[in-house]
């Protein structure tokens, strides 16, 4: 397992420790394993050796541990150079979208150390992922015992975790496979991180956000600002939909979509479009219809090989940039999501919010609706507080 490269200085022979499966310190750009036969080995011989290129070309930074078992402090772990950035989580990051979404994150200036915690399949979305010269130091974890050390330290928790639809089903028949998987990656941040954001695109989003702001009120780490329910795709789609029937750039187009993140629950607010702009009334049933059931449109295209995946990847990562801007100070950063609200009688409701330093900071009313929109805010409504019910019971049970 050794191997030394002697250079003029760059290039350092450096011993990476593989940690006990359970220690809250996770080894640096290696993955933690349980694999039995490697702890032996750890046990016995107390290291195991690991090369790491320090690149002052390109300027990056890999972190592992020395042989002593103290850090390699050079850099503090972040790309040199680089401003110290935010430590973000995917849990579920081996999946359809865990993966485009690991990438894109790793991508990102804002990220200092990004975990990928997975069930399976880790380890190698982990290694690839890692090889990318960006400046965030990548950490893998595998598997239940590890959930707690993958979510130690984070500021923000993004949870792409939970099995897709295929052709013929609702988001709501995920409902009795996600729900556990929800509650326990919640158990899991209400210990190791209560204070991070928490980004969740597990479906029925409509039900599992109540699920998790259940598990965080028995906890008594419940912060509602802090909990948001993924709902981007929803105007990502809009902006796209609207922006081909407008014949504008659709990075010109914003459309408010609020409600939840299922069928009729999704409304997109026509009237609010920015650039200004009005609809017929066939173009408003076309392009609700559209936006309602683009996920369906998705699944259906897959035939059986899952749901949205690169155009979600692409949505939370927007999405998680704007939490992340909103962490670092950043005035003026809006996005819609699906939160605990006030807006209406309902509990949750995704509008759009102001994120900041605490999370959501500002929930804004729906402002003026159409007759046409108001019909479909009942509608809304009426499934909505059934699916919010729903998570909720399955905590309270
Ligand atoms: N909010 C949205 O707009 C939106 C959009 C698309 C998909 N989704 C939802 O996102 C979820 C994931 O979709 P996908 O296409 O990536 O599915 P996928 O099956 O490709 O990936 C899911 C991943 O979750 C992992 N996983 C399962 N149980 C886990 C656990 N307990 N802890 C950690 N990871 C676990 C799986 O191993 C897998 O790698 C689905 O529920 C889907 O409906 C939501
Ligand atoms: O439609 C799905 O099941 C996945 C997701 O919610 C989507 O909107 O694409």
């Amino acid at each position: 397992m050794e191997s030394s490269v002697g250079a003029n200085g760059r290039i350092a022979k450096i011993s990476a420790h593989l940690f006990p499966p359970n220690s809250q310190e996770p080894v640096d750009n290696h993955f933690v394993t349980e694999n039995s036969k490697l702890r032996f080995l750890v046990l016995k011989f107390g290291l195991v050796f690991a090369v790491v290129v320090l690149n002052n070309d390109v300027g990056i930074m890999d972190c592992v541990k020395v042989e002593d078992g103290s850090a390699l402090s050079r850099g503090d772990c972040r790309a040199k150079g680089g401003a110290p950035g935010f430590k973000v989580a995917i849990v579920g990051a081996a999946g359809g979208i865990g993966q485009p979404l690991a990438m894109l994150m790793k991508m990102n200036p804002l990220v200092s150390v990004l975990h990928l915690y997975d069930v399976v399949n880790a380890p190698g979305v982990t290694a690839d992922i890692s090889h990318m010269d960006t400046g965030a130091v990548v950490r893998g974890f595998l598997g239940q015992p590890q959930l707690e050390s993958a979510l130690t330290g984070i500021d923000l928790v993004i949870i792409p975790a939970g099995v897709p639809r295929k052709p013929g089903m609702t988001r709501d028949d995920l409902f009795k496979i996600n729900a556990g998987i929800v509650r326990t990656i919640c158990e899991g941040i209400a210990k190791a991180c209560p204070k991070a954001i928490v980004n969740l695109i597990s479906n029925p989003v409509n039900s599992t956000v109540p699920i998790a702001a259940e598990v965080f009120k028995k906890a008594g780490t419940y912060d509602p600002k802090r909990l948001l329910g993924v709902t981007m795709l929803d105007v990502v789609r809009a902006n796209t939909f609207v922006a081909e029937v407008l014949g504008l750039d659709p990075r010109e187009v914003d459309v408010p979509v609020v409600g939840g993140h299922a069928g009729v629950t999704i409304l997109p607010l026509l009237s609010q479009v920015k650039p200004p702009c009005s609809f017929t009334k066939e173009e408003t049933e076309y392009l609700t219809n559209r936006i309602q059931n683009g996920g369906t449109e998705v699944v259906e295209a897959k035939a059986g090989a899952g749901s949205a995946t690169l155009s979600m990847a692409y949505a939370a990562v927007k999405f998680a940039d704007a939490c992340l801007r909103g962490l670092r100070g950043d005035a003026g950063v809006v996005e819609c999501a699906f939160v605990a609200s006030e807006v209406t009688e309902l509990p949750f409701f995704a509008t759009k919010v102001r994120l900041g330093r605490g999370g959501a900071e500002e929930i804004y009313q729906l402002g003026p609706l159409n007759e046409y929109e108001r019909v479909g805010l009942e509608k809304a409504k009426t499934e909505l507080a059934a699916s919010i019910q729903k998570g909720v019971s399955f905590i309270k049970k």
